[in-house]
């Protein structure tokens, strides 16, 4: 099996919250290496190609007006199965109900506003890595 790589992003609220440091820890804590690091405000062309597939759903406007609110730090990781390896340790979409030891789990919780602010973003497949990747470290 060859080694994988994945984006990960440290979403906005992450960023604010000044959790960026503690997510790249859990990255390198599981042994994955960070060969990729951008920190910048994504814009809503880069957004709107990134979360193509949920467009038309009520949460889209929302996630592209929380998404371009200010920085983001893109990191690409590699390692076997960094892909499965880094949703798990994100944990589930729904902060609230994320496990704890996960990053959602331990460091999340639900705002009550329109979009779930939930630290991170991480590609769902080699498909989606590549595809993301190319976007975000262009
Ligand atoms: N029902 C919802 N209500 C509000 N926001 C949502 C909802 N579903 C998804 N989102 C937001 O849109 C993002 C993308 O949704 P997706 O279903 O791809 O989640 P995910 O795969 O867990 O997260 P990500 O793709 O960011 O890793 C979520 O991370 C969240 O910020």
């Amino acid at each position: 099996m060859s080694v994988e790589q994945t984006l990960i992003l440290v979403k906005p609220d992450g960023v604010a919250r000044g959790l960026s440091g503690e997510i790249l820890r859990r990255i390198e804590a599981k042994g994955y290496s960070v060969t990729g690091l951008r920190m910048f405000t994504p814009d809503r062309e880069l957004l709107a190609a990134h979360y193509a597939e949920h467009e038309g759903k009520p949460f889209y406007e929302p996630l592209i007006e929380f998404m371009s609110s200010g920085p983001v730090v893109a990191i690409r990781a590699e390692g076997h199965r960094v892909i499965e390896g880094f949703r798990s340790l994100a944990g589930t979409t729904d902060p609230t109900g994320a496990a704890p030891g996960t990053i959602r789990g331990d460091l999340g919780r639900d705002w009550g506003l329109k979009v779930q602010q939930n630290l991170v973003h991480g590609s769902d497949s080699t498909e989606s890595a590549e595809r993301e990747l190319s976007l975000w470290f262009a």
